[in-house]
């Protein structure tokens, strides 16, 4: 039988060691922590099967390792223990999935019945979530782990593919991943992104041409199609095609025969299509920006990759993924925490060029939370109140002052204010100030 690993989480070194002693005899192998920021550090190194925490420490409290505990490693249960037990807080916790409250002293046959149960009803090791790795795509998320399995039964079959995520989810390593693991690995990847290529110039760099059939065609050209035979051929920002190329791009796609411009001769293709957009390609049909048919030649299958706001549990593995091409370095427990806190809406590439950032900036070998956070840029928005909010900030800061030179009086208060007093005596309600 496996021996199963605790984590004691108490600022109360004569407790804790008191705890580990009794936990250890009844065959438990414990480790102790006497503060949060260690208890994540030794969560990200040891296999740990629960965590038991006191509710009240210095710095950060049992709650918010718990939300910490939550975010990066979704499936570990954690107990709460605390000398200053209230029914209200037992609650609270247990309604944000704690899985067990305990009052100190700690009745040691009691927590025994809860650590038996929790283990139980713990998914076992094999099935938990685990880092995992698809020809480039790292990921440790129960939502990546579904999406994988996906790609895995999807990239075998020959059916187009359409790839939808905001901008840096990975789109494209996802494309390069199907292709690697398909039938055609050994053919070519061709990727376009069909954005970033001038709508006059991308028809010949998808189709080819021959010479002389516009001013400049100096020579016979083959296009990314015909580039791409018996291999995959990636169309990333599809919506932004123009609509006179989808229906080219349909034709090659129903006939699989393409024509390069200039030419009556039409070379036959073998070509699986990947395509990928940050927009939704179903919004451009409706609009009418984008070929009802063609949207469902290319989306026989689709996959849309969560946001890194959605899977916040594969920040830790990505960053430290990105980290190892930079040396033997590491992020402080707090550095960590910034990073899981931040709501990327750059994704995974904004978390690459921040991970890049900060390890540039440290000479040393330990990243720390400043450092990352002189590398996350500033939310302006986020600071920014609302006009409601601004407004009712001013009024309470002006009520305020405007005691503070009456000393209290509120009918010396009203008159400098310029209103009558009992507007006063409801403007102080509403802001809940009492004049002393
Ligand atoms: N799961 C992953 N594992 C490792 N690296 C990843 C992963 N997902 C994305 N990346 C990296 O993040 C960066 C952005 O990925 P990619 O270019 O595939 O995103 P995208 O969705 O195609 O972006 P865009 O919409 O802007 O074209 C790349 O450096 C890529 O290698």
């Amino acid at each position: 039988m496996t021996v199963s690993n605790l984590l004691l989480v108490d600022d109360d070194l004569h407790f804790s060691e008191l705890m580990s002693i009794r936990l250890e005899s009844l065959g438990y192998q414990v480790f102790v922590a006497h503060r949060a920021t260690l208890a994540l550090s030794i969560l990200q190194k040891q296999r740990i099967d629960v965590v038991l925490t006191d509710l009240r420490m210095e710095h950060m409290d049992g709650m918010a390792l718990f939300q910490e505990i939550k975010k990066r490693f979704s499936a570990l249960p954690v107990i709460m223990m605390t000398a200053h037990g209230s029914i209200p807080d037992a609650i609270a916790a247990t309604e944000q999935g704690i899985a067990g409250f305990l009052t100190k002293p700690v009745d040691i046959s009691a927590l025994q019945d809860l650590l038996n149960t929790v283990l139980k009803a713990r998914p076992s090791s094999e099935s938990a979530s685990q880092p995992g790795q698809f020809f480039g795509l790292y990921y440790e998320s129960d939502a990546m782990h579904t999406l994988v399995h996906k790609l895995e039964a999807i990239a075998r079959s020959k059916a187009n593919i359409m790839i939808q995520g905001e901008s840096g989810t990975g789109k494209e390593v996802t494309a390069k991943a199907i292709h690697s693991a398909s039938e055609v690995a050994s053919g070519p990847f061709v990727a376009i992104n069909c954005g970033a290529v001038p709508a006059n110039l991308l028809e010949s760099e998808l189709f080819g041409h021959f010479k002389g059939a516009f001013t400049g065609a100096t020579k016979d050209k083959i296009g990314l199609v015909q580039a791409a035979d018996n291999g995959t051929l990636f169309l990333d920002e599809i919506a932004d095609m123009p609509l006179e190329l989808q229906v080219k791009l349909l034709r090659v796609l129903q006939e699989r025969k393409v024509r390069p411009i200039g030419g009556q001769q039409e070379y036959d293709v073998n070509v699986r299509v990947l395509s990928a957009s940050h927009k939704n390609l179903w919004d451009a049909v409706q609009n009418g920006l984008f070929r009802e048919d063609l949207y469902y030649r290319l989306n026989v299958i689709s996959v849309t990759l969560p946001s890194l706001k959605e899977r916040p549990e594969d920040i830790p593995l990505l960053a430290n993924h990105f980290l190892t091409s930079f040396g033997d370095k590491s992020f402080s427990p707090e550095a960590m925490t910034r990073l899981l806190n931040y709501d990327w809406p750059g994704n995974i590439r904004q978390l690459h060029n921040v991970v890049e950032h900060c390890a540039v900036l440290t000479p040393s070998k330990l990243i720390t939370d400043s450092t990352v956070e002189s590398a996350l840029p500033v939310n302006t928005t986020a600071m920014m109140q609302g006009l409601n909010e601004a407004k009712a900030q001013f009024e309470y800061d002006y009520l305020q002052k405007v005691l503070a030179l009456c000393q209290g009086n509120v009918a010396q208060a009203a008159v400098v204010a310029k209103r009558n007093r009992s507007d006063f005596y409801k403007l102080l309600k509403k802001h809940n100030i009492a004049p002393s």
